[in-house]
């Protein structure tokens, strides 16, 4: 990888060119994909359906709406918590503290919906509204991302993260330069990366549902399928919130325009494409299809529930009796890496769970568009690329255990493939 200067972190994404391609890049894919789910002919590659003025992308009421949604997230981030974690160990020596409400606040939100939506609330206008909902959030994220550059100026070298200050301010404003922005307790980086999108998505895919059961007297059966394997996967991530805090993007990416607009807009507006694509492109799935859906679906999550939950386990407490038994390979860092059980199958059994599920979310959609397919693909593209970095940051931590480990179990996320 391209480096700047000696003390530098290798740069990623193709250093300050492929930052400032992906800033761009990054809005135009999610704009270009909600325009063509809504159109006839729903075409992922080609040219976008049409391209839409300002007076359509731009609306106060959808920025009222947005700020709204972040408020009421914030107020419930700061609700007393059942519990409150410490995150790993950082540069100072110090660790941060984290409440645990995430699923709290899933369940708080679903309770104020289901009270709007009893009283009269049309929860299914929300998806006549993705439009300039998007262009509000990502208005939003290019400002929130420029005051977290500008903030990280007046930061100390302690409180910056790896990879994100390079010096270059298109490279370090899209990275992050600082670690963990916070004002008081208030950490920006753990709220955006549970809160606003992830729950934000599930409401949209409820919005999705509400409406097609108002244009065709009932939801579709493939609609009940992506509804309800993203709420798992949703209900999973908050439930299992802490598990969040050993990931890369808490202990090694700095907060900027990728994660803040990967969190806050990528994840809700693209996300529910599948959902997106079922209310202008209805699907007949028969219940013996529809069952096999929820197999590949169920096998996705055995795996990466099974895969993330031994390594938590195991992080925590090696002398678990449900880990204590797994074959290991010591480290310098004093640290053990698991080389039997989930983790002895491939070096990311995580990620080939992840995929397996990704696949269930998009086959209610059927084959005759490629579009429903983007998430699968881009997942793909990502974890590949994700674990390129995860490697390269554990041969760094590791050195020869990480190279024994990678003899040991020679693939990286499916098995005899790659
Ligand atoms: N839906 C989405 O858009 C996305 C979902 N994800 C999901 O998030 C989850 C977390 O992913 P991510 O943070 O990338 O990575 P992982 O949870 O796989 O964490 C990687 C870390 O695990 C530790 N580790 C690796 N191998 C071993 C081993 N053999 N034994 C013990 N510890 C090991 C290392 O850290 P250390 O040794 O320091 O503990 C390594 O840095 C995954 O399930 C992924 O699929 C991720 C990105 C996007
Ligand atoms: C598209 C850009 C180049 C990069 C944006 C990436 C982000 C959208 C993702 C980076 C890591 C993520 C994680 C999840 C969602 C997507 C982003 C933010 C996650 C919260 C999804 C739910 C999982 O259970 C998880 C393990 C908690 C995930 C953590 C990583």
């Amino acid at each position: 990888a391209e480096t700047m200067a000696a003390d530098q972190a290798p740069l990623e994404f193709g250093g300050p060119l492929g930052a400032a391609a992906l800033v761009l890049l990054l809005p135009t894919t999610m704009f270009h994909l909600i325009l063509a789910a809504s159109s006839g002919p729903a075409r992922l590659l080609g040219p976008p359906p049409y391209l839409p003025g300002l007076e359509e992308l731009w609306s106060p009421w959808a920025l009222l709406l947005l700020l709204t949604w972040l408020g009421l997230q914030a107020a419930l981030y700061l609700l007393p918590a059942r519990k409150v974690a410490e995150g790993m160990e950082l540069k100072d020596k110090n660790r941060l503290r984290y409440p645990i409400n995430g699923f709290q606040a899933l369940v708080l939100t679903a309770l104020l919906v289901g009270l709007g939506v009893s009283a009269g609330l049309p929860l299914g206008a929300l998806s006549k509204m993705l439009l300039p909902l998007a262009f509000a959030t990502t208005l939003t994220c290019f400002i929130f991302s420029l005051l977290l550059y500008v903030r990280s100026l007046l930061a100390p070298a302690s409180a910056l993260a790896p990879g994100g200050n390079s010096g270059n301010p298109i490279y370090d404003f899209f990275l992050g330069r600082e670690l963990n922005p916070r004002i008081g307790s208030f950490d920006f980086k753990y709220f955006c990366e549970l809160r606003p999108g992830l729950i934000g998505w599930v409401l949209i895919n409820l919005a999705l549902l509400m409406q097609e059961a108002e244009l065709r007297g009932t939801p579709s059966l493939a609609m009940w399928l992506v509804n309800g394997f993203q709420l798992l996967y949703v209900g999973d991530a908050l439930w299992y919130e802490e598990a969040v805090l050993t990931t890369m993007d808490i202990i090694h990416d700095g907060l900027g325009f990728m994660l803040a607009f990967g969190d806050l807009a990528w994840v809700p507006f693209t996300y529910s494409l599948q959902a997106q694509f079922l209310l202008y492109h209805p699907q007949s799935l028969e219940l013996p299809m529809a069952l096999f859906i929820c197999f590949i679906n169920a096998i996705g999550y055995y795996i990466f529930r099974g895969a993330n939950s031994q390594k938590n386990t195991f992080r925590k407490n090696p002398s678990d009796p449900s880990v204590a038994g797994l074959a290991t390979i010591p480290t310098a860092t004093g640290r053990q890496l698991l080389v039997s059980g989930w983790w002895g199958m491939v070096r990311h059994p995580n990620y080939l769970g992840d995929l397996i599920m990704a696949l269930a979310w998009s086959l209610p959609c059927g084959v005759s568009h490629l579009l429903p397919y983007f998430y699968l693909l881009y997942f793909t593209a990502l974890l590949v690329h994700r674990e390129a970095r995860d490697e390269q940051q554990c041969l760094q931590k590791y050195g020869r255990a990480w190279k024994e480990y990678c003899q040991r179990v020679p693939y990286r996320i499916v098995p005899y493939v790659y």
